[in-house]
């Protein structure tokens, strides 16, 4: 008889005798690896973190005490034990719990997230309501050695150390990003794992402490200085944390009782905890990049059970033609943020390893990295989710634009990504950028378009936002040598004498899908392929109204300050004669679910944007 079924609530977990907890912990693997081979997900860090999750739970007064994740793609165990077991087959559906802890799912969880780097300040936040509430309770925040490479966390820890208030950070150090780590943090981390030198430091701070006893207080000031250098873990000690570890965090046995000794400390805390990421799966222990978030698979093989695309993925041309580029132009570097598979950069890495560049999830620092690398000669390149680079906005303007520095930004995963949800859609670049002077914004259509989109980028020596979506391309025949395109200039053969779509970025094809349906209908509707959201190709707007008032505009953007937006200024700045109808993305929040549900339930698939243009045109007659 399984235990887990039985648990809706963490009373329920606390409840049970200490020694089951290991069964319990079996019965969690068992369900995530069985869940995510089914729905897809993020698997290596949620098997990492069983065992520390619910020793917290077990330790902690849940929800009373709070939990704060970092990033959430670790907490499917505390989805399990928080009254979410039977909702959990339905993760990351349409209408089924989210991948991630959402506030508005369960009071458990107490920080929605998604992007890195947050649980710190968050659980500050709290940590300080809860004072001036003059509340009972604990404030636990939950980051692994990745997210604490981000800029916020170290906001965050030095206004820890100044607040002083009770907090514990669990440090969950898995030495392993979704790549392999990097940075001097993760030195660090490493140099304390080494159990030999800990003590070897810890005695000698401890001999040095003895021989400095008789100098009174400055002796103290003097050791923990000295201390600091011996002994690197203080680092956190000497930003106002009292530090504990490392400690097995997949041993129950090493878990419970430090949860329990360390609980009532005053002050804030640091608990470093080593787990290892896809523990109890082989596959995934040996293999943790693949494992780390995959589509649906065989459990038994490991292997991919997702169709396999026809077509290259948008991400895979970026990579393969950077490469081409970077071939013939030694200036060409590359930046990613922690994700050179994701990006595709890691084709790059592989062929020009000294000029590429991961600074860890650190979107902020990496454009500005770029703008000095610019500001020196060279020619960046920062590969990013659109949705990270929402991180990095004042860098783009500050740091990059006012200054006109060459700087390439390619935006991968922008429009909808699907299963991961409102915290990953990228549909927000064409709003946030397309306000700031000097900045060219590049929708290419398809995968053919982004190759030499990409040359284009580079030949403009300005800054330029390239951006595309995530998965596979359109299908369309790949050119073999690259070209120029001309700013600011888009495509538009047929022009329609009833209707006519412009078309952003990879809205082109289902645009020119939707008016094949509707010459079925006899309605004449003519496509245009933008190739620019900035500068707007203003000509095509022209000549799209000397054929017909009827005006539609589709991308897979915020329909509020994005490419229709932009259409639309230009319409009323020169007090054209329009009738206008903008798709995109409504004044709302866009859920998880396929992107082909997605796409269909935005209104922007072939077939929907087909039905809104019959319905709207009808409503003009
Ligand atoms: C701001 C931001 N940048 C990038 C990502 C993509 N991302 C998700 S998990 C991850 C690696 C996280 O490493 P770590 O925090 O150590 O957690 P682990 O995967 O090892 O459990 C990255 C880069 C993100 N979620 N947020
Ligand atoms: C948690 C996180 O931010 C990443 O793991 C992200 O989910 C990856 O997305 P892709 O699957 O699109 O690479
Ligand atoms: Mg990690």
């Amino acid at each position: 008889m399984k235990i887990l079924p039985g648990i809706n609530k963490t009373q329920d977990l606390r409840n049970i005798k200490e020694e089951l907890l290991p069964e319990i912990c079996k019965e969690i693997r068992d369900t995530i690896l069985n869940t995510v081979s089914k729905n897809g997900g993020h698997l290596g860090s949620s098997l990492g973190a069983v065992e520390l999750i619910t020793a917290l739970h077990y330790t902690y007064n849940t929800p009373k005490d709070k939990i704060v994740f970092d990033t959430g793609h670790q907490a499917y165990a505390h989805k399990l034990l928080t009254g979410r077991y039977k909702d959990f087959s339905k993760i990351r559906t349409k209408g089924g719990i989210s991948g991630f802890p959402k506030r508005s799912e369960s009071e458990y969880d107490t920080f929605g997230v998604g992007h890195a780097s947050t649980s710190l300040s968050a659980a500050l936040g709290m940590a300080v309501a809860r004072d001036l509430k003059k509340e009972e309770s604990k404030v636990i925040a939950v980051v692994s050695d990745g997210a604490l490479t981000g800029g916020m966390s170290y906001e965050a820890l030095q206004n820890i150390g100044q607040l002083a208030t009770s907090m514990l950070v669990v440090l969950n150090d898995n030495q392993m990003f979704i790549s392999q780590r990097v940075g001097s943090l993760g030195k660090m981390l490493t140099r304390l794992l080494t159990k030999k030198y800990v003590q070897l430091a810890e005695e000698r701070s401890i001999r040095f402490l003895q021989n400095f006893s008789k100098l009174g207080n400055d002796a103290a000031k003097l050791a923990k200085r000295a201390r600091a250098i011996l002994f690197p873990g203080t680092i956190f000690e000497e930003m106002g944390f009292r530090y504990f570890g490392p400690i097995n965090g997949n041993d129950l046995n090493e878990l419970l009782p430090v949860l329990n000794d360390i609980k009532d400390t005053a002050g804030p805390v640091l608990l470093h905890v080593v787990t290892k990421k896809g523990k109890g799966y082989d596959l995934a222990e040996e293999n943790p990049t693949d494992f780390h978030g995959l589509g649906i698979f065989d459990k038994d093989t490991g292997k991919s059970k997702s169709k396999v695309p026809v077509a290259p993925t948008f991400t895979k041309v970026f990579g393969d033609t950077i490469v081409k580029l970077a071939q013939k132009d030694s200036k060409i570097v590359g930046i990613t943020a922690a994700m050179p598979e994701g990006t595709g950069l890691d084709k790059f890495r592989d062929a020009f390893p000294h000029r590429y560049f991961d600074v860890g999830i650190a979107e902020e620092h990496g454009a500005t990295f770029a703008a000095g690398l610019a500001a020196a000669g060279m020619k960046p390149v920062f590969v990013l989710y659109s949705s990270f680079a929402q991180r990095c906005y004042d860098q783009i303007l500050h740091d990059v634009c006012l200054q006109n520095l060459p700087v390439v930004f390619a935006l991968d995963r922008a429009g909808v990504v699907g299963e991961d949800g409102p915290t990953h859609h990228g549909v927000f670049d064409l709003s946030f950028l397309r306000n700031i002077p000097g900045l060219i914004i590049a929708a290419p259509a398809d995968e053919n378009e982004l190759q030499h989109m990409l040359k284009t980028a580079f030949d403009l020596k300005k800054p330029v936002v390239v951006r595309y979506p995530r998965g596979a391309g359109f299908g369309v025949e790949m050119d073999k040598e690259l070209k120029t395109f001309e700013v600011g200039k888009g495509v538009f053969e047929h022009k329609g004498k009833d209707v006519n779509i412009l078309a952003a970025g990879n809205r082109y094809h289902p645009a020119l899908a939707a008016a094949a349906i509707l010459k079925k209908e006899n309605i004449d509707c003519g496509v245009a392929n933008m190739r620019f959201v900035k500068p707007l190709d203003t000509g095509i707007i022209n000549a799209a109204l000397k054929k017909t008032a009827n005006m539609v505009t589709v991308e897979d953007n915020m329909l509020s300050c994005g490419f229709g937006s932009a259409a639309a200024e230009y319409i009323s700045d020169n007090n054209l004669t329009c009738n206008m109808l903008r798709l995109g993305i409504k004044d709302e929040f866009v859920e998880h679910a396929k992107s082909s549900e997605l796409y269909d339930s935005i209104g922007i698939s072939p077939e929907k944007i087909a039905q809104n243009i019959k319905i709207w045109l009808k409503s003009k007659k």
